[in-house]
C-alpha cells in the first residue's frame, strides 16, 4: 500500500480536480455528487459548537473517497464471487434462478437495473449467501462507550468488541439444523431482513457504524449475479464434481475464496442479443 501512495494520490488529486472545475465553470451545479458535497464542507467546522473544532482538509477527502474505493470494490467483488461459487456448487437452486430471471427478463434482452426489484428469488438468494459468507465476517471492531452487562457479562467501558457474523450465520440454535446447507427456501415466506435489523443476519453490520454503502453494495451484487446467470450457463471445468468445488475461505478484514474460483460459461440467452 506504501508503494502504491503517491499511485493513488494522484488518482484521488485526478478526480477533485476535476469536480472544482465543474464547480467553477457552473456556478449552478446541476447535479451534486459525493465528491461536491465533500468539496462543499471542505475547510469549514463540522460543528462549531464542539470542544474541539473539526476542520475538513483535503487530506481528510482524499482519505474519505479512498475509504469509500476500498470499502466498496472488494466488498463486493467477494459478495459476488461467493454467491457465484455457491450456485455452481448447488445447480437446483442455479437452474430456479435462471429460470425466474426467463420469467421476469426473457431471453432477448438482458437484465436492467430495473428488474431487480422483480427477482424475489434472487433476493433469498443473496441473503443465504451472506448468512454463509459474510464479507466482513467479525464486522468492523468497536469500543464499548461505557461499562454494560449483557446476559451476565461484564463488558468494561474500553474494550474491543467484534460481533462475529460468520458463527451466528452457521449457529443452528439461530437457524435450523441444516444450517450449513445452501437453501435460500429458508427466506421463503419470511421478513428476515439483512438491513441491519435481525441480530441474526448481519452482513452490513447496524446502527451507526453500519455500511453506508449497503444500497449501492446490494445493487451491484445483484446486478451482476443476474446478469452472469441470465447471459450464461456456468459449468465447473474439468468434469469436476460439485460436491468437490474448493470452498476454503481466506480470512481477513473482508473474507475471500482462498482459492480463485474457475467455471466454464456458455452463452444462454437467444441469438444476437448481446
Ligand atoms: C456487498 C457489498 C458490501 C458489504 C457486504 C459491506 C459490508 C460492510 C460491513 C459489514 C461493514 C461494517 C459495519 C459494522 O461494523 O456495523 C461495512 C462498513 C463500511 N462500508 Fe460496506 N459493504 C458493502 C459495500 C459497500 C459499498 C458499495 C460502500 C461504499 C460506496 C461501502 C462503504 C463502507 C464504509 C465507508 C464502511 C465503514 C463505515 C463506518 O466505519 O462508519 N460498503 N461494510
Amino acid at each position: 500500500m506504501k508503494k502504491l501512495r503517491n499511485d493513488i494520490d494522484k488518482v484521488l488529486e485526478k478526480i477533485i480536480i476535476e469536480h472544482e472545475q465543474v464547480a467553477r465553470e457552473q456556478q449552478i451545479h446541476s447535479r451534486k455528487d459525493f465528491v461536491d458535497v465533500l468539496l462543499s464542507l471542505m475547510n469549514q467546522p463540522m460543528n462549531p459548537q464542539d470542544e474541539h473544532v473539526y476542520i475538513v482538509g483535503r487530506t481528510n477527502i482524499k482519505g474519505i473517497l479512498w475509504d469509500m474505493i476500498v470499502a466498496a470494490s472488494d466488498t463486493s467483488a467477494v459478495a459476488i464471487e461467493w454467491t457465484i461459487s455457491e450456485l455452481l456448487r448447488n445447480p437446483k437452486v442455479m437452474k430456479n434462478l435462471q429460470n425466474e430471471l426467463e420469467n421476469v427478463v426473457g431471453r432477448d434482452r438482458i437484465v436492467e437495473e430495473k428488474d431487480l426489484d422483480k427477482l424475489e428469488y434472487l433476493d433469498m438468494v443473496l441473503k443465504e449467501s451472506l448468512r454463509l459468507h459474510p464479507v466482513a465476517p467479525f464486522l468492523v471492531p468497536r469500543e464499548s462507550m461505557k461499562d454494560i452487562t449483557i446476559d451476565g457479562y461484564l463488558i468494561p467501558k474500553k474494550s474491543r468488541i467484534l460481533i462475529n457474523a460468520w458463527a451466528i450465520g452457521r449457529d443452528s440454535s439461530v437457524w435450523s439444523e441444516n444450517v450449513e446447507e445452501f437453501d435460500p427456501e429458508r427466506f421463503a415466506n419470511s421478513d428476515t431482513d439483512f438491513r441491519g435489523h435481525d441480530f441474526k443476519l448481519l452482513p452490513f453490520g447496524s446502527g451507526r457504524r453500519g455500511c453506508p454503502g449497503m444500497q449501492l453494495g446490494l445493487t451491484i451484487v445483484r446486478f451482476v449475479v443476474a446478469q452472469l446467470v441470465h447471459c450464461f450457463d456456468w459449468e465447473l471445468p474439468c468434469e469436476m464434481k460439485a460436491e468437490d468445488m474448493d470452498m476454503t475461505e481466506k480470512f481477513g478484514l473482508s473474507m475471500g475464496r482462498a482459492n480463485n474460483l474457475l467455471a466454464k460459461p456458455a452463452y444462454h440467452l437467444l441469438p444476437k442479443t448481446i
